[in-house]
């Protein structure tokens, strides 16, 4: 097809991508014009389905360039997080799913193997690219194979510390290695940090323009092959201070560098990617894009570039279609303000995630007050632990999934030392569409075993606010508020409160005792409706506090003929779990029966469909539960036959 007919037919080069061989033989107009068709593509499809438009515009003209250079699956392009592989998806054939992008059934919001051979890493915990890289290039060496691992790793990624831990292995081992630095100078927000300041210098140097061109020359100019294109680059650079590029700070750790190269010319991309290539060793290519190119909406959003809009947008303006709602979210920064005013030894950490965990909102009130560390979830912990120790109260606020890697921290640097921090776990239980990794389900069971770690996991928005309050006043260990996604539960009053566990309805039989957890509480209320039409009397109980497993619930539960619970997180270790064993202890031997999430890696979806699936829905529970409670009568029905039986003989 000439430029000419691609042009005339908009899109119609786009629907002739149906693997990486159709960008290999393109011409570089055709390539600029496939560059349009592809953001025209996004943001007319995720615009209807939500997702990281942003990052995903930011990285076409990269992706479309390591395609061209390396021959996909056989060399093996990872991309760091995974959230800004969308343009990898459609050059690798998956462009008529983004109908159905992160929806149940439909196209992941991530690399996945089950979709694809061209994809790697499903984790979306963001910082692990390298890692993966540095073990996938060891292998290779050791198994003799000639093939290329490339990592595209945001500047905000290069902010966790496993990268930093896997440059210095990648560096030692010297094996083969390409990692694309896709520097937006964002995470969500401007990226924090000495490394963000170092590369955000460079854009804000007015030599800026001309390093790009020099270097564009260089690698123009020079044979693409062994180091005389380094030493011609090294010179490039010493002529221009090392501090406008952060070649210094790489080499020194023994790792080429290429760059900065404008990430969105294609042909500087390409260059710099070919030397890397046929370096022969670990290089990085820096490459200097914009996060939302293209899109006027997400370049001039201030907030995250529309880093992921959480679901359909309006393209003129970028704007959420859906009505506002009051998440659980705003009601934690709002009463978190509260709380700040009142207690100035209160202070706010996030991991990059400002907004979306709403620690911005305590930003805007005491900004000397709130830590940004980068995402760095484990240096967040035990920074914590100092402030603590420092004698302030932080409240770290994290998704529930990414607490996940500071657990040791958690367990040593804080709980240990028996410190007052308090976690705030938002997107807490089933999330929905970023699927399996990003479902905070683990938090209940894993950090349940933490000594001296208590869990609270309101209902609505008025145990929140109560329930924060409560944490922030332990000063002998840490504590942990859990919450999921979403809009807010509506308050659901108790009826009375006994000792720490909230009773929300209650009837003249005490056949069962169903204990919902957290935001399960409406969910507890509807069952209790269903089970009483069958004759049965559910206690429906809040334990508030669910970690350690409140004494009162095991009274409560000697006085029932069974017990239920039912929680927002795995099954394996949670709060039935432990339930259970609390009854054990105390010998009370009362039938109980958890319901939750089964561990294993469940689908992504919307948080409605998945729990649905998992038979987490009021007719699901009410069905069990009569079940179970009818299977008690049988048995006792039969127990007093078989008593009547006895007293014949
Ligand atoms: C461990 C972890 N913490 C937080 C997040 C949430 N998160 C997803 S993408 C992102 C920003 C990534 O910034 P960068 O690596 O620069 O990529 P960009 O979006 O700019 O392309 C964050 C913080 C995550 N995925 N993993
Ligand atoms: C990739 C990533 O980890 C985040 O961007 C995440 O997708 C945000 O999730 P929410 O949409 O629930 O804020
Ligand atoms: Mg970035």
């Amino acid at each position: 097809m000439s430029v000419e007919e691609g042009t005339a037919n908009h899109g119609r080069l786009l629907s002739t991508v149906r693997g990486p061989q159709d960008v290999k033989r393109m011409t570089a107009e055709q390539l600029d014009i496939l560059a349009a068709e592809i953001r025209d593509f996004l943001i007319a499809k995720v615009s209807r389905t939500g997702g990281h438009i942003g990052p995903n515009l930011g990285v076409v003209e990269i992706t479309l360039a390591m395609h061209r250079v390396f021959d996909s699956p056989r060399d093996r392009l990872l991309f760091d997080t995974g959230h800004q592989a969308y343009v990898h998806k459609i050059v690798t054939g998956r462009q008529d799913g983004f109908d159905k992008l992160r929806q149940r059934g439909g196209l992941s919001g991530y690399p996945s193997q089950a979709e694809s051979e061209h994809d790697l890493i499903e984790n979306s915990h963001a910082s692990t690219a390298l890692s993966y890289a540095d073990g996938l290039a060891k292998a290779y060496a050791l198994r003799g194979e000639q093939r290329s691992v490339v990592a595209m790793v945001g500047d905000g990624a290069l902010t966790g510390g496993m990268c930093w831990e896997a440059l210095n292995n990648i560096a030692t081992a010297g094996n083969p290695l390409v990692i694309v630095v896709n520097d937006n100078g964002r995470s969500y927000s401007p990226t924090i940090g000495g490394l963000a300041d170092h590369l955000s210098s460079l854009r804000l140097n007015p030599g800026y323009e001309k390093v790009l061109d020099t270097v564009k020359d260089a690698l123009g100019s020079t044979p693409l092959v062994g180091r005389p294109m380094y030493e011609v680059l090294h010179a490039v650079k010493k002529g221009i201070k090392d501090a406008v590029a952060p070649q210094a700070m790489f080499e020194d750790l023994g790792i080429k560098y290429v760059g900065p190269v404008d990430g969105h010319d294609i042909t500087a991309v390409e260059s710099a990617l070919r030397a890397a290539k046929n370096f022969g060793g670990p290089v990085i290519v820096h490459a200097v894009t914009r996060k939302g190119y293209g899109y006027r909406p997400a370049e001039e959003d201030e907030a995250d570039c529309l880093h992921g809009p959480g679901g359909a947008f309006d393209v003129e303006t970028g704007q959420l279609v859906a009505a506002p709602s009051v998440k659980w979210t705003h009601v934690f920064a709002d009463e978190l303000v509260k709380i700040a005013d009142e207690r100035p030894d209160v202070v706010g950490i996030t991991a990059a995630m400002a907004e979306p965990t709403g620690i911005a909102t305590l930003a805007r009130k005491h900004q000397h007050r709130v830590y940004d560390v980068g995402i760095a979830e484990q240096h967040a912990v035990t920074s914590a632990a100092g402030l603590a120790m420092g004698g302030l109260h932080p409240v770290v606020a994290v998704y529930a999934t990414f607490l996940n890697r500071a657990f040791d921290q958690v367990l040593l640097d804080v709980a240990m030392h028996k410190l007052p921090v308090t976690f705030v776990l938002d997107r807490a239980g089933i999330t929905g569409p970023d699927g399996p990794s990003h479902y905070g389900i683990w938090d209940m069971s894993v950090f349940g075993v933490v000594p001296g770690l208590r869990i609270a996991a309101p209902r609505d928005a008025g145990s929140l606010r109560e329930e924060l309050r409560e944490a922030v006043a332990v000063d002998d260990g840490p504590t942990i508020v859990r919450f999921p996604t979403g809009t807010v539960a509506a308050d659901l009053p108790a009826v009375r409160r006994v000792g720490a566990v909230d009773v929300l309805a209650e009837s003249a039989r005490t056949d069962v005792l169903l204990v919902a957890v957290g935001s399960f509480g409406q969910l507890g209320m509807e069952v209790a409706a269903r089970v009483a039409e069958q004759g049965y009397g559910v206690t429906v109980v809040d334990p508030r506090w669910v970690r350690p497993v409140p004494a009162e619930l095991v009274e409560l539960a000697a006085g029932h003929r069974l017990v239920v619970s039912v929680e927002d997180g795995v099954r394996v270790g949670g709060v039935g779990a432990a339930l259970a064993q609390a009854m054990r202890d105390a010998d009370v031997r009362v039938p109980l029966r958890d319901l939750g999430v089964p561990a294993d890696w469940h689908p992504h979806g919307t948080r409605a469909q998945i729990l649905a699936d998992l038979g987490l829905t009021a007719q699901d529970v009410a069905r069990d539960v009569t079940g179970w409670i009818s299977g008690l009568d049988d048995q006792s029905g039969e127990t007093v036959q078989a008593d009547e039986a006895a007293a014949k003989n």
